[in-house]
């Protein structure tokens, strides 16, 4: 499946340390997985932690896209794990805290993935437009923690704090056709809270969220997948207006509401997102 056209609705961020998580990530449904060498490893494991991912991607993770995350390229060890990603198993690289283009342009002589880019700084934020229409850019993943520490902003139940810098990014990635997935939410064992961060940010135009426990994964899978009310709406959407046009019109009207071209092709993604989804699972 294309990378752009597969579903993001779960995006587990796995330590590239834990062999357990690493093992147990293979049964989990999740749609992609961040292997991660950079916040959720020791210093003093970083090293080790490079190769025990690299001989964990020579195993199977079956249709999950997988994608590394590596330590910044400021870092002592950003430049060894670029080019280790380089030849891994694996779909993409993740750098950290990136703030411009030119960062990538550096990424990109180490290692020839196609480049998912952390937004978790307000330079960042600045700079999306830019970041976004590079070349290489397949995704955008929102780093909530680090931007609230930049921001010194509080986390509130509704995100207010964190609303300018999620719609910068959410533009420039709808400008420049990367995929997006949201922030992670700390407390994994509040479901209730996750359920309606999911909801908010699948409200915005996200594509899907990161997570941190196995516990979060169903929660998310269902905000992030069409319900079968939308699939449902859609079908009938598209019929109406079929209908409506070989009679010579141009404007149907399903449930009180009307339907023009462009509420078609809505539907049609939302068709096309479901089936997306079944295809994960076959
Ligand atoms: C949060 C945790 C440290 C909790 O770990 P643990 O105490 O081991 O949890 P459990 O005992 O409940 O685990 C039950 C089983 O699930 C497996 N497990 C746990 N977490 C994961 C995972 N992330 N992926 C796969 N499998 C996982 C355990 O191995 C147990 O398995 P089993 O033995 O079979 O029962 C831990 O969940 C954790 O480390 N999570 C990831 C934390 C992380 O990656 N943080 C960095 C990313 S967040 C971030 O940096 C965002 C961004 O940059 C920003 O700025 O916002
Ligand atoms: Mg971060």
């Amino acid at each position: 499946m294309d990378m752009q056209a597969r579903p993001y609705r779960s995006v587990l961020y796995i330590p590239g340390s834990k062999e357990r998580a690493l093992e147990k990530a293979r049964t989990l449904p999740i749609d992609a997985i961040i292997f991660d060498l950079e916040d959720a490893v020791a210093p003093g494991e970083k090293i080790a932690a490079r190769e025990t991912l690299k001989t964990a991607l020579t195993q199977s993770y079956g249709n999950r896209t997988r994608i590394v995350r590596i330590n910044g390229l400021d870092t002592e060890w950003g430049a060894d794990d670029a080019r280790a990603v380089n030849e891994m198993e694996c779909d993409a690289v993740l750098l950290p805290k990136v703030e411009s283009a030119a960062q990538l342009d550096e990424l990109a002589k180490l290692c020839d993935k196609p480049i998912w880019s952390m937004m978790e700084t307000p330079r960042g934020m600045l700079n999306a437009a830019e970041i976004g229409a590079h070349p290489k850019m397949a995704g955008m993943v929102m780093g909530t923690n680090d931007l609230a520490k930049e921001l010194n902003s509080r986390f509130r139940p509704d995100r207010l704090p964190m609303m300018p810098g999620l719609g910068l990014c959410l533009l420039a990635a709808k400008a420049t056709g990367c995929i997006i997935v949201d922030g992670v939410y700390n407390a994994f064992k509040d479901t209730e809270g996750l359920k309606a961060e999911c909801d908010q940010g699948r409200d915005m135009g996200m594509d899907g969220k990161t997570l941190i426990h196995p516990a979060q994964v169903d929660v998310a899978n269902d905000a992030f997948a069409p319900s079968a009310v939308e699939i449902d709406l859609a079908q009938r959407q598209i019929t109406a207006f079929e209908e409506t046009i070989a009679a010579g019109g141009g404007v149907a009207v399903v449930d009180g509401k009307i339907v023009e071209n462009l509420h078609v092709e809505t539907a049609k993604k939302t068709l096309a997102k479901a089936e997306a989804i079944a295809a994960l699972a076959e």
